[in-house]
């Protein structure tokens, strides 16, 4: 039987000091730490999430700002908005909603925002500064998924860690961080062969590959850490991970649900990320 891990509930523990260093800054009269969000076009997932991120600022007391940009947005003009936020010292963090609409090029986006306002950590100085051990911004999924890690108690050093997906919001950084703590890490994608008993041989195993229900008990071996990164749609609408609940549970040792598990993990590593901005900004 598992124990699981609710992001949900370790959330509401760091959210709530965030809120108490929130009120400390209020109390002392600074300006207060800000988040700004694009969000271009009216891709409904992205607007709940967009939505939920702002919902989060309120609610420990920091400022957000949603900059909706209509669907036909050139990327000139996008870049444009990304400039204005780089150059207004009110806005600590900035973060441009993916996936951006067809035709318009999130990489240069991504390039475009000040690597010290990058609290999404997706540019290539917070990439490299991750890759190098240096203090940057660390991507919010997989410093979520770390920090459940923590929260349970597994301690990665000499561990074996396989992590399913290789992307670069994910996977990749994820991989990183659990090397960058000593883990043995397996990075598995579609050509990998055997994939399953790969897997299994796995202490940790982060599955980020975007197929729902795709982990089985054939994939996990006894007594590991399983962390569900999957945000998959089933035919109701509902949101699945990539991991078989059901399947896993009475097998794994740790498990995280979907939802409750990493996504709102995410949204408070974000919330983190733009406290640090600020800290930086404000010199502390
Ligand atoms: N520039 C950028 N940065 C991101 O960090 C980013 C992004 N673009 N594009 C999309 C992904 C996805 N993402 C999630 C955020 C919160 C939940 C979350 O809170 N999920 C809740 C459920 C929310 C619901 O019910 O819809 C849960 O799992 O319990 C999930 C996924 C951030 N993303």
């Amino acid at each position: 039987m598992a124990q699981v891990i609710y992001g949900s509930e370790v959330s509401k523990d760091i959210r709530a000091q965030l809120s108490e260093q929130m009120e400390a800054l209020r109390g002392a009269g600074a300006r207060m730490p800000k988040l700004a969000v694009i969000l271009v076009g009216n891709n409904p997932a992205s607007l709940s999430y967009v939505t939920g991120k702002e919902k989060a600022c309120a609610q420990v007391g920091m400022e957000s700002e949603l900059i909706r940009l209509p669907e036909a947005t050139t990327q000139d003009e996008l870049m444009a908005v990304v400039r204005r936020l780089n150059e207004d010292p009110a806005v600590d963090g900035i973060l441009c909603q993916l996936p951006l609409p067809r035709g318009l090029d999130s990489a240069q986006v991504i390039r475009e925002i000040r690597p010290d306002k990058d609290v999404d950590g997706f540019h290539p100085i917070n990439v490299g500064k991750l890759y190098l051990k240096e203090d940057g911004f660390v991507p919010c999924t997989p410093l979520g998924c770390m920090e459940l890690l923590h929260r349970m108690g597994v301690n990665p050093s000499g561990k074996r860690a396989v992590v399913l997906g290789r992307s670069n919001l994910v996977g990749a950084p994820v991989a990183r961080l659990l090397l960058n703590e000593n883990a043995t890490v397996t990075i598995c994608h579609s050509k990998t062969e055997n994939l399953p008993q790969v897997c299994a041989e796995a202490d940790i195993l982060i599955a980020a590959v975007g197929r729902a229900k795709m982990v089985t008990a054939e994939y996990v071996k006894e007594g590991a850490a399983v962390i569900d990164v999957g945000i998959n749609r089933n035919e109701q609408g509902k949101l699945v991970g990539d991991v078989d609940f059901a399947s896993v549970e009475p097998k794994a040792g740790f498990i995280t649900p979907v939802p409750k598990g990493v996504g709102p993990m995410t949204i408070t590593m974000l919330l983190k990320n733009t406290l640090k901005a600020y800290r930086q900004h404000e010199g502390e």
